[in-house]
């Protein structure tokens, strides 16, 4: 069983920058996120080629769209055998329960069907230039209870609203946190961020995290001490 709570954010524009440091890590050390930039680039066989060296695969492509095209493309994605696939809880209720509906065929090979709450690039100010009056908190809490009830395995969140998740949702209902940023690594575009040592205090299942290891000098490296950091 592997237990690798780091999944790495594959997002690299070449792929052999991407296998060069595939070539480096062990299936034990992290699971792979293959997103909106990789797919466009290099497509299915792409995601194949990393499951076939033995790695989860998160197929990050935040699907949000009609019931019947959601549930569609989450199908797809099991076709390709990867472990976990998200959409937009914002998508609404009906969206969900058909994609969770659609993975039923595929048993217990069904990858984890997660949902996006609130972006962690999006602070409170973001919320309202769309119109939420809802803090980030509120707004995660709201979508993650709706995700729930549609049946999903988890949500997309930032580590911050880890704790009040869990307690209101239970500990089986996956947290999935990207905006983590070990001390001293710039925040970049994200807006809720923890380290690492944190998130896991507060409860998070699987922490995403991209450039500060991906773009490090030496990847293995600050992989190897985030795992060793999380023991
Ligand atoms: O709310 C979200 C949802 C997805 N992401 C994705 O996670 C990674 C984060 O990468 P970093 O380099 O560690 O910032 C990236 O692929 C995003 O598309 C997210 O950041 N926030």
């Amino acid at each position: 069983m592997n237990d690798a709570k780091v999944v790495v954010a594959l997002d690299f524009d070449k792929k052999a920058d991407a296998l060069a440091f595939v070539d480096k890590i062990q299936p034990k050390d992290c699971r792979l996120k293959v997103g909106k930039e990789m797919f466009t680039h290099f497509g299915p066989e792409f995601v194949k080629e990393l499951t076939r060296r033995g790695f989860d695969v998160f197929l990050d492509l935040k699907f949000h769209d009609i019931p019947n095209t959601v549930a569609k493309a989450v199908s797809a994605a099991a076709e390709m055998g990867v472990w976990m696939v998200n959409v937009h809880a914002s998508g609404g209720r009906e969206m969900m329960v058909k994609a969770k509906q659609a993975l039923e065929k595929y048993g217990d090979k069904a990858p984890l069907l997660i949902a996006v709450t609130v972006l962690t690039s999006m602070s409170e100010d973001d919320l309202l230039g769309l119109g939420i009056t809802r803090t980030p908190a509120e707004q995660v809490m709201l979508l993650a209870r709706l995700t729930k009830e549609a049946g999903l395995d988890g949500v997309v969140c930032s580590a911050q609203e880890a704790q009040s998740l869990k307690k209101s949702l239970g500990k089986d209902f996956k947290l999935i946190t990207p905006g983590i940023r070990p001390v001293g690594a710039a925040s970049d575009d994200q807006k809720r961020i923890m380290t690492p040592e944190q998130a896991i205090a507060v409860g998070v299942d699987y922490l995403v995290i991209g450039r500060p290891i991906t773009q490090a000098e030496n990847p293995q490296q600050v992989l190897q001490s985030i795992n060793l950091s999380l023991n």
